[in-house]
């Protein structure tokens, strides 16, 4: 039998590890990168774990006898060290902890356990490279009045920072989506340009990613298609998510959260729907279908971690002061 004291040395050891890897890796991502959803994504892992762990182990604390005390690590020479560093820190610290809270109380243990598997996701997510980012505009060019005006919308978002952007056209052929496309990739090279349903013009355009949704190729196959490029899936029920979650999506789009005049047809979901959705999965989601400036900041209570919005900019009676709404009420988000 292992004696109490001992086991809650561990736990106090590993859950300060723990605790400092998160912080660690929350600042990394909150003022290197920039990366406000990620950071706060951590920053509730690190309450979470506190809240968890909330009894006192302080006075099993035994630092002169603590053999490892003096281990120094080596310097690192390249920023992302830091990164790769603390999230193994955490991942261990966490598998320890899980091993030994059992001792003391199983679902203490179980509850670490979910916060390991779910960390794997985050940890997938923050190596793949792949930046989602909180605001998606969907660009449907039945939105715009013509294509000047889609143009002018998006110099508008690309002047406002705005890089994520999906093109939408579902009259056009596909040439005229491609070559529709190709002009965006032209004029704004830095956008991330996911193309709307065609794997084959999103391929042939070496576009950010693809969104595709029930009519389209299955999630699985248009994974493989895309390799490592981002792939978005549709979520409209959980057999939906479950599809998604196997085929290993970079996101999942869920809704429509509110009625969309953009797409009267869909299904209805609502704001229970999306919270329903975020208590089963860690993929990044983007909620849609209806969201302005108005309602955005109940979708991200709601647990969203990024909108995708169509009428609600391209409609706006001022479509920069629209953008700039948006971008405010997804920073605020974090504080
Ligand atoms: C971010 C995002 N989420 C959902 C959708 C809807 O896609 P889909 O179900 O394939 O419907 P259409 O857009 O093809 O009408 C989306 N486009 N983007
Ligand atoms: C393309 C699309 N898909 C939806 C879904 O719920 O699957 S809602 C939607 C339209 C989104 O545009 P708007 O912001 O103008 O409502
Ligand atoms: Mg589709």
């Amino acid at each position: 039998m292992l004696s109490k004291t001992y086991i809650n040395r561990v736990i106090d050891a590993n859950r300060n590890r723990c605790i400092e890897g998160l912080r660690v890796v929350e600042d990394y991502l909150r003022f290197i990168k920039n990366d406000l959803t990620n950071s706060s994504t951590i920053r509730n892992i690190r309450h979470e774990i506190s809240r968890i762990l909330d009894f006192d182990m302080i006075g099993e604390r035994d630092v002169k006898s603590d053999i490892g005390k003096n281990n120094f690590h080596s310097p690192y020479t390249e920023m992302d060290q830091v990164l790769r560093a603390n999230l193994s820190r955490i991942k261990e610290s966490l598998r320890v902890l899980e091993e030994f809270t059992r001792y003391i109380d199983t679902s203490i243990s179980d509850q670490i356990m979910n916060i390991r598997f779910g960390f794997y996701e985050i940890e997938k997510r923050l190596l793949s490279n792949k930046d989602l980012e909180k605001i998606y505009i969907l660009a449907d060019i039945d939105l715009a009045k013509n294509e000047s005006d889609l143009f002018e919308g998006l110099k508008i978002l690309s002047d406002n920072n705005v890089r994520l952007v999906q093109l939408r056209a579902k009259k056009f052929s596909t040439k005229k989506f491609y070559e529709l496309g190709e002009k965006i990739i032209e004029f704004f090279p830095h956008f991330k340009l996911i193309i709307n349903d065609k794997v084959e013009v999103a391929l042939a355009l070496e576009s950010y990613g693809v969104h595709v949704g029930e009519d389209e190729l299955p999630f699985n196959v248009t994974r493989k298609l895309m390799g490592n490029k981002v792939v978005g899936a549709t979520v409209h029920n959980v057999e939906d998510l479950r599809l998604s979650q196997v085929a290993k999506v970079d996101y999942i789009g869920v809704g429509a959260i509110y009625p969309s005049t953009t797409k009267p047809d869909c299904q209805l979901n609502g704001v229970e729907f999306l919270k329903k959705i975020r208590a089963l999965t860690t993929t990044f989601i983007y909620a849609i279908g209806g969201i302005n400036s108005k309602n955005a900041r109940k979708v991200f209570d709601a647990g969203a971690d990024g909108i995708c919005v169509g009428s609600g900019f391209w409609y706006a009676k001022d479509r920069v002061e629209e953008i700039k709404r948006l971008i405010h009420i997804s920073n605020e988000e974090e504080n």
